[in-house]
């Protein structure tokens, strides 16, 4: 048996019994053991007076003395067996990332921090080598544990109701739900449902509102003199254009334009994540004390209130206009009108609406400038790419008369590299986080006990050559290569999501604005590539990626060099 083995052998109490039935007993036994205590005090049992003490068949002190230990021993039994009853059945797998049997788990949740890609790939290499019994490994992330279970069990889980299986709580989890103000998430589903049966079925219609808002967001964002290369902060570019589409969408003309709330929506996740990570690396016990003293949780605050302060009167001013019943007036088109249009009398009220609207920035804008910065570090680090995927752009736009609705499908190797580029640099190495809300038990007979918090290797697993053939080198067309066969050609598309392309989720929770997303990523990167050029300054190659715990980033520092194209 392995130490991490033993180690989990040691800590398995899996008594089903309710909480609140254990407390109650362990109540009446702590209670009782006082009552011992105190009764035998009253009656003089422990007292002095040796007069009154009862002969126990010992010398008087050794008597009191036993009193005393059995008094102590009552206590302790007494803690045993609450602690055995209340605490949480866990799923018994072995840890990764331990250097010895004796670290302290908190070291090594200091190292997943900084070094996930290591321990997930100790668990992902040892599983697959048959090391682990089940194949399920666990993350000592500082704040949770996390299991880390094979893909196979995606058929018999995605479809599972957030009642059994909670992807909304593996979230708020995941962001510390109350030091990142996420956890009006669980008071309803609205936005989400919004993405998918307002905005989603209604990409092809957007197509013009995005192209609209891009050309204005280019024109105001990138430099003007830009006939010779210059070097251009281009993270900070594209997550302002980005912004700028995004709340063209979601909050429309002439809001998308207000400075303060692209800079809020923008800001928001930049200071939920310091927190959030921060407080990843400490101790739970320690969240409420350090969180008051950081200066990203006020700045998250602040976000929030001025979000309010911008959106309630949007919100007021529509339903004034609407209640006046004017034949003339035109309600807009976009996600706050459709969620006050959806709403319940909690959902709608304004304050409310306003926090969505910043959950839908923090679940889109950085997302979406990741894959963008990363494809465009990709294509600058393998410059061949370039004047194919400018000659398709330009192809299907001709084809077309500009951009329409069946424009974007046209360009299969742009969706072919965005989805690769994604392969190699994924958002998370984790993806399909869930939280088991009753115990269940998985078709091969492992049971999960309710409270487990687990996810997928999911970057290891599109990275695996067993998988996918030469996963190990990267190539740009590979999915467009698939497509070529008429029985694939309408598979294997950024945006979608399989059993084993986990990086959107997949089933019922899967991401529910990635059809947005790759829209928007395409007719960004489409715009920058037929208008500029771009190359890494000399000396300089693709910047290495970042890491904060499962998440990983592009570099948000790095410098490209920008030209325009004579059109
Ligand atoms: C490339 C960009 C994006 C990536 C990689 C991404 C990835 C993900 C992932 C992995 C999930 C969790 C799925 C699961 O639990 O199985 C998710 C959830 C979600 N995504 Fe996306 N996403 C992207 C863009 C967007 C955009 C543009 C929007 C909005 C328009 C959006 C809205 C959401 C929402 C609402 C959820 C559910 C969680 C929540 O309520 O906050 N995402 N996304």
């Amino acid at each position: 048996m392995s130490c991490r083995s033993i180690r989990q052998a040691v800590s398995f109490p899996v008594v089903s019994i309710s909480p609140s039935a254990s407390s109650l007993i362990s109540h009446h036994l702590i209670i009782s053991s006082f009552q011992l205590f105190t009764m035998e005090n009253s009656t003089g049992y422990l007292s002095s007076d040796s007069h009154h003490a009862v002969n126990l068949g010992m010398d008087e002190p050794t008597g009191k003395f036993g009193l005393y230990l059995m008094t102590i021993g009552a206590i302790a039994l007494v803690y045993l067996v609450q602690s055995t009853l209340t605490a949480p059945k866990v799923f018994k797998a072995p840890f990764v990332g331990f250097r010895s049997f004796w670290e302290p788990r908190f070291l090594v949740g200091l190292r997943f921090s900084n070094g996930a890609l290591k321990q997930v790939t100790e668990g992902y290499s040892k599983f697959k080598a048959g090391v682990f019994e089940h194949g399920m490994f666990k993350i000592a992330r500082n704040d949770s544990d996390i299991l880390v279970i094979s893909n196979k069990y995606v058929p018999e889980l995605r479809s599972l109701p957030d009642e059994k299986l909670s992807a909304i709580r593996g979230h708020i989890k995941n962001l510390l739900g109350k030091y990142s103000t996420t956890t009006i998430l669980l008071e309803s589903d609205l936005h989400t449902r919004m993405l998918q049966t307002k905005l989603t079925p209604n990409l092809g219609s957007f197509v013009g509102t995005i192209e609209s808002e891009l050309e204005y967001g280019l024109e105001v964002e990138v430099p003007k003199d830009l006939q010779e290369f210059k070097q251009v902060h281009i993270y900070e570019l594209l997550l302002r254009i980005v912004a700028r589409i995004s709340a063209r969408v979601f909050i429309g003309e002439p809001h998308c334009r207000n400075e303060e709330w692209l800079t809020t929506s923008i800001q928001y996740t930049e200071n939920l994540f310091t927190t959030v990570m921060i407080l990843r690396r400490l101790p739970k016990w320690t969240h409420p004390f350090v969180a008051n003293c950081l200066p990203s949780y006020w700045a998250t605050h602040a976000n929030l209130a001025t979000a309010k302060k911008i959106i309630i009167p949007i919100v007021n001013d529509r339903r004034a206009k609407e209640a006046e019943n004017d034949p003339e007036y035109v309600k807009p088109v976009d996600m706050l009108q459709w969620m006050m249009d959806a709403a319940d009398e909690n959902d709608g009220q304004p304050h409310k609406l306003a926090h969505r609207q910043l959950l839908l920035s923090l679940a889109s804008i950085h997302t979406t400038t990741m894959s963008a910065a990363h494809a465009l570090y990709d294509l600058c680090a393998r410059p061949e790419y370039f004047e194919p995927l400018r000659e398709e752009a330009k192809q299907v736009i001709a084809e077309d008369g500009g951009w329409q609705k069946t424009t974007l499908n046209k360009m299969r190797k742009l969706d072919s590299f965005l989805k690769e580029s994604q392969r190699f640099n994924p958002p998370s190495l984790l993806a399909f986080n869930r939280i088991v809300m009753q115990d269940m038990t998985l078709s091969d007979g492992i049971k999960l006990p309710k409270g487990t918090h687990f996810a997928m290797p999911a970057a290891h697993i599109l990275q695996d050559d067993d998988l996918e053939n030469n996963a190990s080198s990267f190539d740009g067309f590979r999915y467009f290569k698939k497509r070529q066969d008429p029985e694939e050609a309408n598979k294997h598309q950024f945006a979608m999501t399989d059993n084993n392309s986990l990086h959107f989720g997949h089933g019922k929770y899967s991401c529910p604005g990635r059809f947005f997303a790759s829209n928007e990523i395409k007719m960004l990167m489409a715009y920058l590539l037929t208008g500029y050029d771009f190359k890494y300054p000399e000396g300089k190659s693709r910047p290495v990626n970042l890491t904060a715990d499962e998440n990983l980033y592009p570099d948000p520092t790095a410098r490209l060099m920008m030209r325009a194209r004579e059109q």
